[in-house]
């Protein structure tokens, strides 16, 4: 669903991503990990189309972002670190303004039924985005992700300032995606919870992707201690 073949993208003299490999299958989470700088935030930005590579490609669904852009991010959601929304509309309000804009038109029902399905509690609905935690505002970007049937989902820092409660809902509503077939590409400091969320956990370094580990296959521990001897 996600391909990264060789990309490389250099600023000036500065190589951010050297030659990055990836795939990410359906029903996949796959993790990157790795420090500030490791380039999982261009990782991200190429396939949102955010970032142009220096070379190499990248593939949604087997269309190339570089030449079918708008084609390929049809197949795509994305949850920033912040949503961003709109703070004096509603949650269903904001669902409908960003289904509408990706092309969907849903009855209230219908919305409210994504925003279930994400895990907004029903009185949170109509009230204004103004007053949401970081969680709330994440649980109305996967409404908008579902709403937009988006087959794969970026998300970069995801769970980085959430409390543990909300950390671990967004670790079942996000592995109920995969469930569903979706693919999910996260970038994250989180180690624990990534060996949590993850199918796949990817360890960055200087643009390159050194390791690649089944989480089936390690424990929180060793990953931890494979994260620090690799950075
Ligand atoms: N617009 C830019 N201009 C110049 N250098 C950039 C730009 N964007 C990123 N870089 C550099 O590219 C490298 C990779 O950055 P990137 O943001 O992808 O890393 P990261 O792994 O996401 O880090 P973090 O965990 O801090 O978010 C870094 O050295 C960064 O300074």
């Amino acid at each position: 669903m996600l391909e990264a073949i060789r990309l490389t993208k250099s600023y000036g003299g500065h190589t951010a991503l050297n030659g990055l490999h990836l795939t990410v299958e359906k029903g996949e989470i796959f993790c990157l990990l790795g420090q500030n700088g490791a380039g999982k935030t261009t990782s991200i930005n190429i396939f949102l189309g955010f970032v142009a590579p220096t070379s190499g490609e990248a593939r949604i669904a087997g269309v190339p972002v570089s030449t079918r852009g708008q084609e390929a991010r049809k197949h795509l959601a994305y949850i920033p670190e912040v949503v961003m929304l709109y703070g004096n509309l509603t949650g269903l309000e904001n669902l409908d303004y960003f289904s509408r804009l990706a092309g969907f038109r849903y009855p209230a029902a219908e919305l409210t039924a994504f925003l279930n399905k994400a895990g907004l509690q029903q009185e949170a609905h109509a009230k204004k985005l103004a007053n949401y935690s970081k969680g709330m505002r994440q649980k109305v970007g996967i409404a908008i992700a579902l709403a937009k049937n988006a087959a794969a989902i970026l998300m970069d820092e995801p769970t980085s300032g959430l409390d543990p409660k909300a950390t671990a809902e967004f670790t079942t509503i996000v592995q109920g995606l995969a469930a569903e077939g979706k693919s999910v590409l996260m970038a994250t400091h989180d180690i624990f919870n990534a060996v949590n969320v993850g199918t796949r956990i990817g360890i960055m370094k200087q643009g390159r992707l050194v390791h690649t580990v089944d989480t089936r296959s390690i424990s929180a521990n060793a990953l931890q201690e494979l994260y620090l001897e690799t950075i």
